[in-house]
Parts: structure tokens; sequence; C-alpha cells
């Protein structure tokens, strides 16, 4: 059982609220000041990670407080409530396991009463045996020629993270060529099939329903492009694979079931890059390297259950989170990897932050009156620095931001390492600092200019600072340090959900917009005008239908 608690009616939240005026009336900069020690007392080292987050704008009472707070609703109870296997998915009656799929100490974990081990490691070694028959060619397509390239063919969850690690551990790359096919739009296959040929093309249908309309569309593409290129039904075989939970659905399609990868209703969508989905990582990154991503979140998913909350890196994310989203009123978090193999971070965790912490209605069903999950979003540095840093440093919102950076690059190319590093390392001092009006005064005095223009201009140039940042350092992006930082902000979000007694692992709103699709394309198949709906529905349609 999760715990039950409106977080805004604790001894903590009160305390918090007081303790709000007063942080509010220092400057990030001052704390700086008046501590030698802020970074040793606000930051943490978990292997290779290093977590700074003394830019916060946090004394020792704020994180004494918080972490009451979490006392207060039960963290502990409820982190240990998920990896024992009980339903904490209450809405779809389902345990919440994806710790079981990286768990490579392999100590039993139950769902329903049965260790679920023996079936994760046989499906591990089912990945490990085709990747590595893939890999070095031993797997043959269906003229004898050998894979080339694989296409992974998912939306979501099951399209997200395998794109998003294949990308940030592109260092890792195998021979073969990685393409994602996600949208519904027919651009998407059209243009990735383009430049394959389907005699040495492997396509992955990844759905954990084996039901979403954009995959099987998709999916049924690529199999019609694979047939007319003269293969008969039995070639399907070697050139498609599922990734699903759904037996049934992967046979009525066609494949082989010997070519199905199996997981199970306990792996939410958006958590299961560990599973089966992540066969086409094991492909593009080879097995031993996607078993080192298991390895790097199994670390931090014992970090996470035992390190006490003082020093325990997602609770601390989690905690600071709700200390900007519920009492400084922040509404986003930008997410800044310094990493351009990094560049799908952010993306991933939209849906893996937004689909588990979007929600309004609390554990007994009733409406919330206090803000939940935040916005999430971003983009590289330091493509964001050219872009949209300016509303970050200057604008009239607070947006907390997630540094992240490797110390050694994959591509130490003469000067570049450097000058990404000083951009991230300067960027949160900006930020934090900020420029004050004497300071831009002295500035352009000493340009030159004269009284005149330095009124004019200056109170343009003055930033406020005193803007929160978290800095990831990472001493190099490996499959083990990726998995322990995608980890770290799963369990950010779990700690979240707790607080704001809310279900984090439904997502019913994405419902609604299927439905009404699934009404409305009927009416597309036909020159009917449409009158069924509101009038700009019809609008919409009618006017298509007179375009198309
Ligand atoms: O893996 P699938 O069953 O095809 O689902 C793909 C995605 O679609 C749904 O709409 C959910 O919002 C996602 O959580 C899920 O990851």
């Amino acid at each position: 059982m999760l715990p039950n608690v409106n977080f805004t009616e604790t001894n903590a939240y009160k305390y918090l609220a007081d303790h709000y005026i007063d942080i509010t009336a220092t400057h990030l900069k001052d704390l700086f000041k008046s501590d030698n020690q802020r970074f040793e007392n606000f930051s943490i080292r978990f292997n290779d990670i290093l977590f700074d987050y003394s830019k916060n704008r946090i004394d020792e009472k704020t994180i004494a407080l918080l972490i009451q707070l979490a006392n207060e609703c039960s963290l502990k109870e409820a982190i240990e409530a998920m990896f024992a296997g009980e339903k904490i998915n209450v809405t779809e009656d389902r345990s919440v396991l994806h710790t079981a799929l990286r768990n490579v100490s392999n100590t039993p974990v139950y769902a329903d009463g049965k260790d679920v081990m023996p079936e994760v490691n046989a499906v591990l070694d089912h990945m490990k045996a085709f990747s590595e028959a893939v890999i070095s060619g031993e797997w043959k397509g269906y003229t004898g020629k050998e894979i080339t390239d694989v296409v992974n063919i998912g939306i979501g969850g099951s399209d997200l993270g395998p794109v998003m690690v294949t990308e940030a551990l592109k260092a890792y790359k195998t021979r073969l060529n990685a393409h994602f096919v996600s949208n519904v739009d027919g651009t998407h296959i059209v243009e990735t099939l383009k430049h394959l040929d389907p005699e040495t093309t492997l396509f992955l249908v990844a759905s954990k329903t084996f039901t979403t309309q954009e995959t099987m569309a998709n999916a049924h593409s690529a199999r019609d492009w694979f047939i007319a290129s003269g293969a008969k039904d039995a070639d399907v075989a070697k050139h498609f694979a599922a990734l699903s939970t759904n037996a049934k659905g992967v046979s009525a399609f066609g494949i082989d079931t010997a070519n199905m990868f199996e997981f199970w209703d306990w792996v939410g969508g958006r958590y299961s890059l560990w599973s089966a989905i992540g066969l086409s990582i094991s492909l593009n990154i080879g097995f031993d390297n996607f078993k080192q991503l298991l390895t790097g979140a199994h670390k931090m998913d014992e970090h996470f259950r035992t390190t006490p909350f003082e020093q325990n890196i997602p609770v601390i994310m989690g905690l600071i989170g709700v200390w900007y989203n519920n009492f400084f009123e922040a509404e986003t978090n930008v997410i800044l990897p310094y990493d351009q193999y990094m560049s799908r971070f952010a993306a991933y965790f939209q849906q893996g932050d937004m689909e588990s912490n979007g929600k309004s209605v609390d554990r007994n069903g009733n409406a919330i009156e206090y803000s939940t999950g935040p916005i999430i979003w971003g983009e590289p540095g330091t493509n964001g620095q050219h872009a949209f840093y300016q509303l970050i440093h200057q604008g009239t919102k607070m947006i907390p931001a997630d540094f992240i950076a490797p110390a050694i690059s994959h591509n130490p190319l003469g000067e570049h390492h450097k000058m990404l590093l000083s951009n991230f390392f300067a960027q949160t001092q900006a930020l934090m600092n900020g420029k004050t009006l004497e300071e831009v005064v002295a500035e352009l005095k000493a340009a030159g200019k004269t009284e005149e223009d330095i009124a004019k201009i200056a109170p343009f140039k003055v930033f406020e600072g005193n803007r929160p940042t978290n800095s990831f350092l990472i001493k190099e992006i490996t499959p083990e340090s990726l998995g322990s930082l995608i980890a770290a902000y799963e369990h950010k979000i779990f700690t979240q959900g707790i607080i704001w007694n809310i279900y984090s692992f439904d997502q019913w709103g994405v419902e609604l917009g299927k439905q009404l699709a699934g009404q409305i394309l009927p009416e597309l198949k036909n020159d009917d005008k449409i009158t069924s709906h509101d009038s700009s529905t019809n609008g919409l349609i009618n006017q298509w239908k007179e375009w198309k």
C-alpha cells in the first residue's frame, strides 16, 4: 500500500511555507558568501557522477524540512513498496518493477507471489544470443546476406528510450546502422526505407500492447515493403522480431514467436528501455554494453533504496523540485545536457516525467488543489544558449535548470571540449550571481561610454541572478554512468509522485484523444459533409475534405 497523505497538511509543509519567506529574502550568492563549505555540504559523489546541488535556493534548514516532508509522506515505505512488487499502480492493478529488469544482483523479486527473475534472465539470454548472432553476421537475411540496418518501429516508451540511449552511446556503436520510426505520418517510414535494402534490413516491432495504431500501421507498411521486394511470407521470420507483452497479437501479425522478446505488464512503457524494448539498444551498442547500462541503473536503484535521504541523489533532486514547484511556483524544469550525444535526453524525460506526474487527481480520487508535475523541456548546450537562455537569465519566470556534462569527451577534438565545459561552468555561475547595476555601470565606464549612453543602456544589462541550477558532472558518458543517471531521474519522478499523492504509473490522460481519433477516422473515409461535431472541428474536417 502506498501512503496517502496530503502533503500540504503536514507540519513540514507549514514550516517550509514560513521558511520560504526567509529564503526569498536571501540571494543565492550570499548563501555562498556565508558558507565556505557550501559545495561540500550540498554535493554528492556517486561512483563517476558528481551531483552538485549547491547552486539552489536552499540552506541546511531547507533540506532538513524537505526531508521531514518526505518522512511525513512515508517516502521510505513507498520506496520499499515499489521494490517489493506491491501493486502500487493501483488504477491498472499492477506492480511497478522496472527495477527487477536491471536487478543484476539476481536476488528474487516477487510479483503476484512469483519470482520474476528467472523470466527476466531468460529474456536477457535470448536478447544476448540474438544480438550476437545479428552483429556477428551469423544471422542472415532471406537471400543469405548479413543484416546491415535495424529499424525499431515503436512510439512513446517503445521509441524514446531506445532512441535516447542509442544516441547517447553512439561512441559504442556496433557495425549495424540504427533507425527509428515512430510517427504515423507516412513521411517517417517512407524517408527511412528510401535508403534501405529489404535483404539486409531487420525490423523490430516494439509495442507493449501490440495494438498501438501508429506502430501497427508502420509495421504493416514495413511488411508490405519487404514483401514487395519479392520476399515470401515465410521470409518474414528472418527480418521481423517483436518486443511485446502480447504474444497473441504478435502471432496474429505473422511474426514467429521464436522471434518474440517478451516483457510483462509490471513494466510501464516509459520505464521499459531496460526490458526487451531495449533490444535495439543491445543491437546498436552490443549486449555487453547493454548489460553495463543495466548495471549502472541497478547501482542507482540500490543507492535510492538504501542511502539516507540526506545523501540520496534522486530524493534530493525530487525534494528540491517540490520546493520550486510548490513554494516558488516554478512551472517548468529545463534539462540541459552539455553533450551532443545526449541530445534526446530531455525529450525522453518529457515522457518519463510528464506522463508520470501530469496528474490532477490524488490517490483518493479527489481533485488536487496544488501544483503537480513540472513541464520538462530542454536542448543540448551550447545550442540552447543561443536560443532560449535569454528567458532563463532575464525573463520573469523562474526556471530551475539541470546541467549535465561529461568530464571526458568521446571526441577530444582540439579545444572543443574545454570550450564546451567553460560554457557549462560559466552558465551556472552567471545564473547564480547575475550582474548588478553597479557592475554594469562600472563595466560601461571602463569601456569608455558616456554618462548619457550608460544611463540609456545600463538597466537592460542587469542580471538579477539568484536562478537555481543542479549540475551533474559525469566522468565519462559510459553505458554504466548513463544507466545510473537515467535511473536517478526515474526515481526523482517517483519521489515527487509520492509527495504529491498521485499515481505516477498510469496515463489515462492519453486515452481521450485516441478515442476521438477512432471516431473521426471513419468520417475521413468518405466525402460526406460533417456536421456531428462542434463548428471548429466540423470546419476543419470539411476544409480538409475540400483540399485533400
Ligand atoms: O508500447 P505501446 O503499447 O505501443 O505503447 C506506446 C505508448 O503509447 C501510449 O499511448 C502511452 O501513452 C505510452 O506510455 C506508451 O509508451
